[in-house]
């Protein structure tokens, strides 16, 4: 692409008034609510998920974990700003840091033996999510990626939001809500969501659709993560 092509907005072929984001955001709503609404979900909320379950969740979350950090460290090199670079970088310390522990004290409590912790067998749809993750984080194509992360992050900001209060009193199901939904969380999937809106535009259609492929793909398989933890 020219110099010029790239600042020109070659959008909108539909009318996303509302934004990029927003446009791809729209385009899955069925799964999307599926997910937000899942029975794991619920039972985390009432902090009834049973052990089995949760511990399948969190031992399969923890390799989605590590390739959504792979990624957004692909996204660190491969934005377009140095502000963009500078606000994915701290949020892979947060991954690094809060969130990682996060899971050793949950495996701690849960006692997961550390092969569970380190190459548990992966379950279809952790397996499928890496792939598409590796895909983003291997193509270094910065939309791609950021499209994953948003879908990764949006979604999981939506359920924790929306979470009943009082939180749950045991700290597994509690932080894993608060994780999803303080301030700088809702901050960071603001950020998201906006950086799409701010590189979306200058895309070309056959771009624009591929971000759209990758956004359904991902959505459809938070769904099917969540669904696995009860197979
Ligand atoms: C499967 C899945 N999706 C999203 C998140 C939040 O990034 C997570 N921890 N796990």
């Amino acid at each position: 692409m020219t110099e010029s092509a790239r600042s020109t907005v070659v959008g909108p072929f539909v009318d996303w008034s509302g934004g990029f984001a927003d446009w791809l955001r729209a385009s899955t709503d069925e799964d999307w609510s599926a997910a937000v609404n899942h029975r794991f979900v619920r039972e985390l909320y009432a902090e009834r998920v049973p052990e089995p379950v949760l511990r399948r969740y969190l031992v399969q979350d923890y390799q989605f974990v590590d390739r959504f950090a792979a990624m957004l460290g692909a996204a660190v090199s491969c934005a377009d700003t140095i502000d963009s670079r500078m606000v994915l970088g701290r949020q892979l310390g947060v991954v690094a840091g809060t969130e990682n522990t996060y899971f050793q004290r949950a495996f701690d409590a849960l006692e997961v033996p550390s092969a569970d912790r380190e190459r548990p067998d992966w379950l279809r749809p952790t397996r499928e999510f890496n792939e598409l993750m590796d895909a983003a984080r291997i193509s270094q194509n910065y939309p791609y990626c950021l499209v994953v992360l948003t879908v990764a992050e949006w979604l999981y900001l939506d359920w924790a939001a929306a979470a009943p209060e009082p939180l749950p009193a045991g700290f597994i199901c509690r932080e894993w809500i608060e994780l999803h939904h303080n301030p700088e969380f809702v901050a960071w999937v603001d950020w998201l969501r906006a950086e799409l809106d701010r590189v979306g535009p200058h895309l070309d259609e056959l771009e624009q659709q591929a971000c759209l492929r990758y956004w359904s793909r991902a959505t459809a398989l938070e769904l099917a993560f969540f669904d696995a933890a009860y197979e």
